[in-house]
């Protein structure tokens, strides 16, 4: 029966929310240019008087716009704030973080751009002399949190007078992920759609949506009983109507929602809170389908259902209950299937073609890149798992596909796709591996939750580290420091560290001191180190007090390097954590750039490799990749491309090479090459005898400087997210952030240490 999964979504307290809003660039959004403007060239060609050019193009014909704008691709947002999720109406600006958020959804889900944009009327009229004339800047227009009986008003009218899809989410987001469900419920209780009773309580925006979308893939009107606040909408009803409640009154002598749902099939729920009584559900047929999808409570807990019924189908809106019908599953891949055939609408073959797809992409066995986005339970279709979880990988495929064909069938598609083959293509390579691998990351660790040592426990971005550690249930946070300096610096913050799993240790107090010590005696009495030295150090360092937790077992786990240089803090570590017995120890860099990720290596330790290193870094850096998911494909790479230019310092490297040869080893690496010819297939394509099957994707740097100046030029030049120097081959996990590092670094860090502690 469904109940809360034990890995129940992350909770996040309202300081985090508006710390994380706040935090660098206020807000979610920012705008990058596409094209270079660097030489007085580029601003010729991209303003006056080069862009006379295309503004005459588009002119002659529109359809260039596609081709020359960024319309093609982009969605705007648009809200009056009205009924801004469960929160009711609160405006437009108060809208603003929502909107934001669903724009960067529909960039991080299917690689749309989006904006949005927040009209500051409640007047239907006005809204919609807004929008209208917005349409030569978009693609298509996402209407966001209008409140109905407007919100239908204006999407018609917008639908009518604009020729790019205009799309209400929380009509037919939810009606199509609501659908999608409901399918396969229908399914698994074996029940045809035609003779199925269903009761939709709510008559706002999503219930009328959702009941026309379920009228218009085949259930029976006369099979549909829809109730508001004032009870059943039947035919002859006058209290609290509306021409949208009207077209879906029916005939009935039923008045309640209790009446309605004797010996119902299904209830649909979106309404409020506790609409749904035990009793109802007791009352309705064999086998009920009940969706309490009311936000952020539902109309009835699982758990009240599983208290008296055990055949019931449950689902709701939220992420840590089974079967979570949330709209994100749905908008960003419908505007990509959408945009990508510049459908000049979203129609109901469109939004069933979705449903279904959704429906069967739950039906197919979960293979296993896609068992990690659902925490490792690899789901079999059934009662608990009837769609997809957002993080499903195959979504992205899927959704697009059936929602371009769909309107290239039904006649809407102005550029059809010839290829569909491709296009799936396509659509995979836009999804972002390194999101993934971080979710898998962060899932296994909430699998199996581990104690990390927070070593600069004293430092607010630590201290906020570590309750946003365990606030997303990773785990034990361990903040190392003096007892009463933490807690003055967390009051100061504002930081409650009051919570289960922060522990608090000083060292100096700790009655392992005493084993610490001697333990780092043992290893250091020969390299010079009186035992007095291990003492201080014990006492008043919180890297080596850290380190020897986690050697001696009383810790998995350790991020550190705020107050201190990276090499240092190695250093530190060194002394009491080896090396893995036949490892070397290096740092992996994670780079994501325009949606290629490359792990680049030894960033942290190795200044000047010998090629017997290199080998041994490539090897190590290929296992470490293989770990995070990725099939390695390594460039050992120099300023030279297979002898050309000559030079010295590219030997080592062809040495390097030569030496993988010989261990035989049992993954794809080539080299000497240049960083151009690792990524890019063209200048690849020069080289036909290359070894890579295709652009690398693991880059083995020369020598440490090149590595280390490489990793962060394209951070600060290029807009790159770096993730590390992760430290890879070291005995125990151990992760050193930079000196600068923000909460979120540290949290990252803290799980991929927490993660590598359980492999
Ligand atoms: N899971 C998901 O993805 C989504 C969930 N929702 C949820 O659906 C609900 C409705 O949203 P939306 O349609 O946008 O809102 P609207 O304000 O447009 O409509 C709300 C409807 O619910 C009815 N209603 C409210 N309380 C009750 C009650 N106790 N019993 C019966 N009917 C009731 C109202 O009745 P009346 O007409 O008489 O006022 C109205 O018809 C919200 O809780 C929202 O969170 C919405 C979108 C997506
Ligand atoms: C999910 C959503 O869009 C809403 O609650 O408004
Ligand atoms: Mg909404």
């Amino acid at each position: 029966m469904a109940k809360k999964t034990e890995n129940s979504g992350p909770s996040v307290s309202a300081q985090e929310a508006l710390e994380f809003h706040a935090m660098g660039r206020p807000g979610k959004l920012e705008v990058v240019a596409t094209k270079p403007m660097a030489t007085q060239r580029d601003l010729s060609l991209a303003y006056s008087p080069g862009v006379a050019v295309p503004v005459l193009a588009i002119a002659e014909d529109p359809s260039r716009a596609f081709d020359y704008t960024t319309r093609g691709n982009m969605v705007a947002v648009i809200s009056n704030g009205t009924a801004i999720l469960g929160l009711g109406n609160l405006g437009a600006l108060a809208s603003k973080p929502v909107m934001e958020g669903k724009a960067v959804l529909f960039k991080r889900f299917a690689d749309v751009d989006s904006i949005d944009l927040e009209v500051d009327t409640e007047d239907a009229d006005e809204f919609i002399n807004c929008v209208r004339f917005l349409g030569p800047s978009f693609g298509g227009i996402n209407l966001e949190d209008i409140k109905a009986p407007e919100c239908f008003i204006i999407e018609q009218r917008l639908r009518e007078l604009m020729d790019i899809p205009v799309f209400h989410d929380d009509q037919h987001g939810t009606a199509i992920i609501s659908a999608a469900g409901l399918i396969n419920a229908l399914e698994v209780t074996g029940r045809d759609m035609k003779t199925t009773r269903m009761v939709c309580n709510g008559a706002g925006a999503a219930g009328i949506a959702c009941i026309e979308l379920m009228k218009a893939m085949g259930f029976a009107p006369e099979n549909i009983i829809l109730c508001d606040t004032k009870g059943v909408v039947y035919q002859g009803r006058t209290e609290g109507m509306n021409q949208w409640k009207s077209a879906h009154a029916v005939k009935t002598d039923t008045r309640s929602l209790a009446e309605a749902l004797d010996g119902a099939d299904v209830f649909l729920g979106l309404s409020a809170k506790g609409a749904l009584t035990t009793k109802m559900v007791q009352s309705m047929a064999k086998n009920p389908i009940i969706f309490a999808m009311a936000n952020p409570d539902p109309e009835i807990t699982p758990e009240e259902v599983a208290e008296i019924r055990t055949d019931a189908i449950m689902a709701t809106g939220r992420s840590d209950y089974p079967n979570q019908v949330n709209n994100v599953l749905g908008f960003p891949y419908i505007f990509r299937g959408a945009l990508d055939v510049r459908a000049t609408t979203i129609n109901d073959d469109m939004k069933i073609a979705a449903a279904r797809a959704l429906a069967e992409l739950a039906r197919k066995d979960v293979p296993d890149d896609v068992a990690a986005a659902y925490q490792g339970n690899r789901p079999k279709f059934g009662p608990n798992y009837i769609i997809p979880v957002p993080f499903d990988p195959r979504l992205i495929s899927a959704i697009p596909l059936a929602v371009a064909k769909a309107a290239m069938e039904s006649g809407v598609a102005r550029k059809p796709i010839l290829d569909l083959d491709r296009y799936a293509q396509e659509l995979s390579a836009r999804r972002d591996p390194i999101a993934s691998t971080l979710q898998r990351i962060y899932d296994r660790v909430r699998r199996q939750p581990k104690r990390i040592v927070f070593a600069e426990g004293e430092e607010e971005q630590v201290m906020r580290a570590a309750v946003s550690y365990v606030n997303q249930k990773l785990g034990t946070a361990i903040l190392l420091g003096r007892d009463d300096v933490i807690k003055e610096n967390a009051r100061h913050a504002g930081i409650d560290l009051n919570k289960q799993g922060i522990e608090i240790i000083n060292a100096r107090l700790s009655r392992r001191n005493g084993i610490y010590t001697d333990f780092l005696y043992e290893r250091m009495q020969r390299k010079g180190f009186l035992f007095r030295d291990c003492q201080r150090l014990i006492n008043n360092d919180r890297n080596h007090f850290a380190a020897c937790m986690v050697a001696l077992g009383d810790a998995d786990g350790i991020v550190t390097g705020v107050t201190r240089n990276y090499s240092t803090a190695l250093d530190d570590i060194r002394r009491i954590i080896d090396a893995k017995p036949g490892h070397r120890v290096i740092g992996v860099s994670i780079v994501l750039a325009r949606g290629k990720t490359v792990l680049v290596a030894d960033t942290a330790v190795h200044d000047m490799p010998n090629a017997e290193q290199i080998a041994d870094i490539a090897e190590e850096a290929a296992g470490f990749a293989r770990r995070m998911g990725y099939e390695p494909r390594l460039a050992m790479l120099a300023y030279s491309t297979f002898g050309h230019p000559q030079g010295e310092r590219s030997e080592r490297v062809q040495e390097a090479v030569r030496i993988l040869d010989k261990r035989r080893v049992d993954f794809e690496y080539d080299g000497e090459m240049a960083a151009d010819v690792a990524l890019n297939a063209r200048a690849m394509a020069q080289y036909p005898f290359i070894r890579l099957t295709g652009p690398a994707n693991v880059l083995i740097m020369p020598a440490f400087h090149s590595a280390s100046i490489s990793t962060k030029m394209l951070q600060e030049l290029g807009g790159s997210t770096v993730i590390g120097p992760l430290l890879v081959g070291l005995n125990k996990p151990v992760q050193i952030v930079s000196l600068n590092a923000k909460d979120s670094d540290i949290v990252n860090m803290a799980a991929i240490a927490a993660y590598t502690a359980g492999t």
